[in-house]
């Protein structure tokens, strides 16, 4: 199934006809150079372009009431001064006489992608729109919105789909208080968003943005506001929430269907957000939503002012919704103090309405150090922050040739679209010999030697981006390991990460030169930790305790790999770990978004029930929903914990609180 690509040119046909500083950014160029980048990188042929349509009165009255609606029905035939004295009743917002019609297109857009997505036509998509929405109140315009488009298509998708639940992310610089309004006590849509707020001093400066606005009533819990009291938040700072916020909570919650309020003005270069993060983040975001919801997913524009950054964010957005792997990430370090003293707020304040957040630390007991700067955080000095902001353009990756390739025995069967690797690659002599001497000393069996010498070769072609990923079933999974980790380690910039799912002993020892990191999930009690590098995340009994599992996998496993950053990731799984097709599917989703998607998979030769499950997670495929989670087991969520605090010393990505101590 593809990705649906919606944008109209009739929305650019409204500007600003009068001079306000306030709402100048908001030009119609947004939206063309983001729409000839899609098409001048290819993106948009690759996509499935839908046709806008108009919102009806039924639909915008969804969310917004009879006056304003009639009341923004007569803008097109004002006068200017008519139109300017209209505006004068809203916030930093402008009305143009053709405004009423891109709102109703930019409405219309995002249901149809509800639609299309809901139907089943594409898996997901992305609408290009013209106003934006998530600032739009009930009974009022506000913040360049008229029409609050995702929350329209949000009560849509409930009305026409009877969807359940449903996640709105909102990745804006801005709080969508009007999505917030709109669902604060009603739990059947979960609302995220983060915001510059700077302790309120930020626009729309309301004392609702904060922390503790959790939803009332019924909602209580189902919404969630992250702050930013600082300019200059960067990569880490964001993937720092999704792990150990966004991303725990939406498993928890299971929707049905997710919505994204796209914003980019929270990339670098905005001149709304002041951020550092860079477009390829939206990337990750995007990847990391996409195995929620069996990948249901619609993106909507909302704001971003920059149309040099806007274009690179919005194409980096729809190349991981056509299914590319997300660039690898560049230098992450690490969430800084002031967004550790907002995530730990938010994870307190939510600890009581979710379990996953159960184990969170109480908020600070002196409470202001929300309120001040902490000694020594450094500040942005002036006139650094009064430079424009520059940053490397990701280049331009084509996805490979060959997204997944399969080695099985030769009585195997290839799943479609995989790529076979079969025995009958002629054995290059010269691995041939490097194996006999470094591995085979004793046994010479030629199947072994076959295994092992298409693995090399496999790892060789995942380097070159000629083959995406790879699965292989094998006899004998530790020297495979072995072969697999000598020789991906081996080029000098090369880092592997080992996810190890099951008991038994790590068949290498991880030397502290970190070229390895292992993580292995296991049901042993672990003694004292060997190495930085080489981590057991000790789950009771079996692997059924599923949330526990998802736990430590999003707050722990992923922190860690994205702070890694591997050149390849091996995920190696011995037999009898009996961990359930779709978890297994949603691990391999997740670390896809590691090392460009080069991921290879290791398994017992037994385990060809997991050879589908495991192609369709390489090839991109959005895992099962798990449905929604119940509670951690207790003495999981114990031993993930303790690990993660003896670990955070060492990794800056595992912390959650801002007292770093
Ligand atoms: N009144 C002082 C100037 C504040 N500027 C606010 C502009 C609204 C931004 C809305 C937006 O970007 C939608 S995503
Ligand atoms: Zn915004």
């Amino acid at each position: 199934m593809g990705t649906a690509l919606i944008y109209d040119e009739e929305m650019t046909n409204y500007k600003l006809l009068w001079v306000d500083p306030a709402c100048k950014i908001e030009v119609p160029e947004r939206l063309t150079v983001s729409y000839e980048a899609l098409v001048k990188s290819g993106l948009a042929d690759r996509c499935v372009s839908l046709p806008v349509r108009e919102a009806t009165d039924a639909d915008i009255l969804l969310v917004h009431s009879e006056e304003y609606l009639e009341a923004v029905k007569k803008t097109p035939y004002m006068t200017l001064e008519d139109l300017m004295d209209f505006c004068s009743q809203y916030g930093d917002v402008y009305f143009h006489p053709n405004i009423y019609h891109c709102a109703k297109l930019a409405a219309g857009s995002a249901l149809q992608l509800v639609d299309s997505v809901m139907m089943g036509k594409v898996r997901n998509g992305m609408a290009l729109v013209r106003p934006p929405g998530h600032h739009s109140m009930r009974n009022a315009a506000s913040g360049f919105c008229v029409f609050n488009n995702v929350a329209i298509a949000a009560q849509y998708a409930k009305q026409k789909y009877a969807v359940e639940r449903i996640l709105i992310v909102d990745w804006d610089i801005h709080h969508g208080q009007g999505v917030q309004d709109c669902f604060e006590d009603d739990p059947r849509v979960l609302y995220f968003s983060w915001h510059r707020y700077e302790h309120q001093k930020f626009w729309p400066n309301l004392r609702d943005s904060d922390f503790d606005r959790v939803g009332n009533e019924k909602g209580a819990g189902f919404n969630v506001n992250v702050p930013w009291n600082k300019v200059g938040m960067k990569n880490s700072d964001y993937l720092s929430v999704f792990c150990h916020l966004f991303l725990p909570v939406a498993y928890e919650f299971c929707p049905d269907l997710v919505l994204v309020c796209a914003g980019f003005d929270s990339a670098i270069g905005d001149p709304e957000g002041e951020m550092c993060a860079t477009p390829d983040i939206f990337a990750h975001l995007t990847h990391l939503l996409m195995n929620l919801a069996g990948g249901k997913l619609c993106a909507v524009l909302e704001g971003g002012y920059n149309l040099t950054s806007l274009p690179q964010s919005v194409c980096q957005t729809v190349q991981t919704l056509l299914g590319d792997p997300a660039p690898r990430p560049a230098n992450l370090d690490g969430p800084c103090l002031s967004a550790l003293e907002s995530l730990h707020c938010v994870r307190s304040a939510h600890k009581k309405y979710w379990s996953c957040l159960k184990h969170a630390a109480d908020l600070p007991t002196c409470e202001v150090s929300t309120k001040r700067n902490k000694v020594g955080e450094e500040e942005i000095n002036e006139e650094q922050s009064k430079q424009e902001p520059v940053w490397r353009e990701c280049p331009k990756t084509l996805p490979p040739d060959i997204s997944a390739a399969a080695l099985l025995p030769d009585d195997g069967i290839c799943p479609e679209r995989c790529y076979s690797l079969k025995s009958s690659e002629d054995l290059d002599p010269s691995i041939v010999n490097k194996l006999k001497e470094h591995i085979l000393k004793d046994t010479e069996d030629c199947e072994t030697l076959s295994t092992l010498s298409r693995l090399t070769v496999l790892i060789d072609k995942m380097e070159k981006n000629e083959i995406g990923s790879g699965l292989a079933l094998v006899k004998d999974i530790s020297k495979a390991v072995i072969c697999v980790v000598q020789h991906a380690a081996a080029a000098p910039m090369n880092r592997v990460l080992v996810v190890y799912v099951g008991d038994g002993v790590v068949p290498f020892h991880t030397n502290e030169d970190g070229k390895t990191l292992v993580v292995q999930f296991t049901t042993q009690k672990s003694e004292e930790i060997q190495s930085k590098y080489l981590i057991p995340v000790c789950l009771q009994k079996d692997y059924s305790d599923i949330p526990g599992f998802i736990q430590a996998t999003l707050s722990l496993l992923l922190p860690l790999g994205y702070e890694y950053d591997p050149s390849l990731v091996v995920v190696v799984q011995t037999s009898g770990c009996g961990l359930s097709h779709n978890v297994w599917q949603q691990l391999i989703g997740l670390l896809r978004g590691l090392a460009q998607g080069h991921t290879l998979v290791l398994m017992q030769e037994d385990q060809n029930a997991y050879v589908g499950p495991t192609a369709s997670s390489l090839l991109g495929d959005p895992a099962p929903p798990l449905g929604p989670l119940e509670a951690p087991l207790p003495e999981n969520v114990e031993s993930t914990e303790k690990l993660r605090l003896r670990l955070k010393a060492d990794w800056n990505f595992l912390l959650t609180t801002g007292n770093v101590k």
